[in-house]
Formats: C-alpha cells, structure tokens, sequence
C-alpha cells in the first residue's frame, strides 16, 4: 500500500529496507555493539532519518537552508568559547573540542580549490594512484581539460601484494609507540597490486572515485602504519596554518583541567600547554567522500604522539560523525558537522577513541558553495580573495561530495626516530 506521506525516494528505500532485511535472523541487532547499532541506524536510508538525538551546534544566525537538523541540547556540551572563536567541549569524551563554523565561506572555498587542484596530485599519493597512471598535474586538471585526456591503467609491479581493490579497508593495526617506532618501520610494506580489471577511463568518471590523498609522511594501507622510508612531503603552509590558529584558539586546560575520566590521566608532561606554540602537523589525509559513502569505526593508532591534536575539517555537505569510547561497546555520541566545522581529537582518551561518519546528508550543500559568487564576510586576507569565476566546476562537485581534511602530528616536537634517546610523547 503505497504511503503518501513518503516521498519517491523513501519508498524507494523502503522497498529496499524490507527486500534485505526480509530474512534478516530475529534479534539480530542485539548481537551489534553500540557503535555497530548507531551506524546502521545512520547508515539507513529508511525508515527516514530522525536527527532528534544528534547534536547540531550550527547557531540560529547562520542557520542552514537545507532540511537536516539536529537539536544544540542533544548532548551534554560545555562552553569554552573566547570572544574570537565558538568552542565547545563534551564532557562525556575527554578531549574532543568542537569549532562550529570555525571557517570563513572564503576560507572553504580556498581549502577546497587546494584539496581538489593543489594537492590530489604527484608528490601526493591518492587511492587512484594505485590503480591509474594520474597525469603528473593531477586529476583535477585533467577533469578540467577540454582534450578530456584517457588514463591508463597502472601495469602491477613485479613485487606487489594481491590485495583487493577498492575504498579504506579497515584492518586491525598495533598502535605505534616511541619504543616501538623503529620495529614498524622495519616491517616490509609492499605496494598494492593494481586491479586487473581496470581499463582507461576519462577524469569524470574516475573524479567522483577519488577516495583519499595522503598527506605529510606516507601512509601504508597495507600494514596501517606509516612508512618513514619514502620520506615526508612537507605539509602545505596553508593547512599549518588553519590547524595551528585552531589548536591555538582553545584554552587546553579548560578542556582537561576540569577532566575526571579515570582514563585520561597519564599525561606526564603536561605537554597540552605548550600546544599553542608547538603543534607541528605532519601527516594526515584529505577524505572525499560522495554522499553514498562512509567510514566505518576506528581508531586512528598509527602516530607516535597519541595525544597532541588531530585536526578535522569538513567541508560540503554535512555528515554524521559518531565518536565512542576505547572500544565499539561504548555507545557513540552522534554530531552533526557542516561545512566549516572544526573537530580536534586530543589526549589520551580521545585519540583512542572509536569514531566514524556513518552517513553523509545528501543535499546539504550550504549556499556560499553552491556557484556564484562568494558572500564576503568583510574580513578577506589577500590570499582569499577569489579567483575570478572558477567556481563552478568545484560547486558541480561538491554537489554530492564532502571533503574531510585530517591532520596528525606524527612525532612529539623534537622526537628523531633514527635516534635512541628520544623524550616521550
Ligand atoms: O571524515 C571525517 O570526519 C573523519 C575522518 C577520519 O576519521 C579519518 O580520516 O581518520
Ligand atoms: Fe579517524
């Protein structure tokens, strides 16, 4: 009986709903952890997504147009705001901070000309590149290129691993310590084997399969850990810096002098006072993501420093972020993150905890990236000023994207790891 209330779409997912659950076991769900639960529950495209527990910080003033809403009350937040800068913390996950709305319109725009153009491209590593010999001035060019240039498939090295293709797999990895630093970095991190199904293909159709591009020191998906042996590309200034002013932005010991989690003790040097001045990002990655995509929970083990900030910027349309606990048994608390958002991720508690973007919401692309031209916001630095009608191929792409910016501090400040005599993180 066809539910007038529904929209084409939901009843779309709900036939879908009904067709795989149908001889779904009795109970099932009661064997899902808490986290695995909230990531169905988000995940699922019907019955229609209630938002009414997760927590929105998004002000009224900067209210978004579309019509995903989450509640400010949902979650138990304190607020550490400075007259420049909302910042807001959650009690129930030592170390988790929130900037909403932390970036300007220009400054999104700028970062996402820079994830697209600047920096999916050779030195960098993307997920493409395993598969498809990229043209040496990226992806994004060839996209934009009127010649619309076929890229080839990468013939598979002699010594690669068969290792299945496709998005992040999420495998289990043996957190990395000062003492054991040298150990992984000895482990033989052979390269994937491209697929052998791959054939040429033109940039549009690889462009919405852009999954990541690596930034800072290499990550190896193989093994999880970093590989030191290929070097470090040096971190683009412009990303220091928004991870830096945001670091410096908060008064670290409002968000762990009032701490009391038992397991957010051990912080031996009190380094989080120096963070203004010496957070030093090294490596990390951008994620793209199209809306249909996710990330499944986990926990982000592989820097030597577990608990200087990691920095995480979204971008385009907004998604459901859900952070937890040391394990998935924790039930996640789910926060709804717009274009412009910032989340840090430090001490020890937080850099250990669970967390995951179940669900992208399609349709949620705020109006100053929608083409056209940027609403000023008064303020502009020189380096923002915008470029003269490019917008449109970047506001075609986000229409169904969002773009998470992910920066880590691999090593404590004047951590060497060829050297033994290292002071701790
Ligand atoms: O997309 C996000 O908001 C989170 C991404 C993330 O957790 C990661 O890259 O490790
Ligand atoms: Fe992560």
């Amino acid at each position: 009986m066809p539910d007038a209330s529904l929209s084409k779409e939901e009843r779309k997912a709900r036939k879908r709903h009904f067709k795989s659950t149908k001889n779904r076991p009795a109970h099932i769900d009661d064997t899902w952890s808490p986290f695995r639960a909230a990531e169905k529950k988000y995940k699922a495209r019907y019955p229609p997504l209630d938002l009414s527990d997760v927590l929105d910080l998004s002000s009224d003033a900067e209210a978004h147009d579309y019509t995903w809403h989450g509640r400010p009350d949902a979650v138990h937040v304190h607020d550490i705001s400075t007259t420049d800068t909302r910042i807001v913390t959650v009690p129930s996950i030592p170390g988790l901070v929130v900037l909403p709305s932390f970036l300007s319109p220009q400054k999104q725009r700028a970062l996402v000309r820079w994830a697209l153009r600047d920096h999916a491209r050779p030195p960098n590593e993307t997920n493409l590149d395993t598969h498809y010999v990229l043209p040496s001035d990226g992806l994004w060019t060839a996209h934009l290129s009127p010649s619309h240039p076929l890229i080839d498939p990468r013939p598979p090295p002699p010594d690669a691993e068969p290792t299945p293709a496709g998005p992040r797999t999420l495998i289990a990895n043996t957190p990395a310590t000062v003492t054991n630093v040298s150990e992984i970095a000895a482990l033989p991190k052979p390269p994937t084997a491209p697929a052998t199904t791959a054939s040429p293909a033109s940039p549009d159709v690889l462009l919405p399969r852009l999954r990541w591009a690596n930034i800072g020191w290499f990550y190896h998906w193989g093994t999880k850990q970093y590989d030191f042996t290929r070097g470090k590309v040096a971190v683009d200034p412009r990303i220091k810096q928004v991870c830096r002013q945001a670091v410096a932005s908060v008064d670290w010991s409002a968000v762990f002098g009032a701490s009391t989690m038992e397991n957010d003790k051990g912080w031996g040097d009190d380094d989080w006072r120096q963070w203004g001045d010496t957070y030093e990002p090294d490596a990390g990655i951008v994620n793209f993501y199209q809306t249909k995509d996710t990330l499944m929970a986990h926990v982000d083990r592989s820097e030597v420093c577990a608990t200087s900030p990691l920095v995480s910027i979204s971008i385009g349309n907004a998604a459901i972020f859900l952070i937890g606990g040391q394990t998935r048994d924790e039930p996640p608390v789910p926060i709804l993150l717009h274009s412009g958002d910032v989340v840090m991720m430090a001490g020890p508690y937080c850099r250990r905890a669970y967390h995951g973007v179940p669900r992208i919401l399609a349709n949620s692309l705020p109006r100053h990236l929608v083409d056209g031209p940027c609403p000023q916001d008064g303020n502009i630095d020189d380096d923002e000023v915008e470029e003269e009608n490019d917008w449109a191929p970047y506001a075609a792409y986000l229409r169904n994207a969002r773009i998470n910016v992910n920066v880590r501090q691999v090593f404590p400040r004047g951590f060497d790891p060829s050297k033994e005599d290292n002071h701790t993180c």
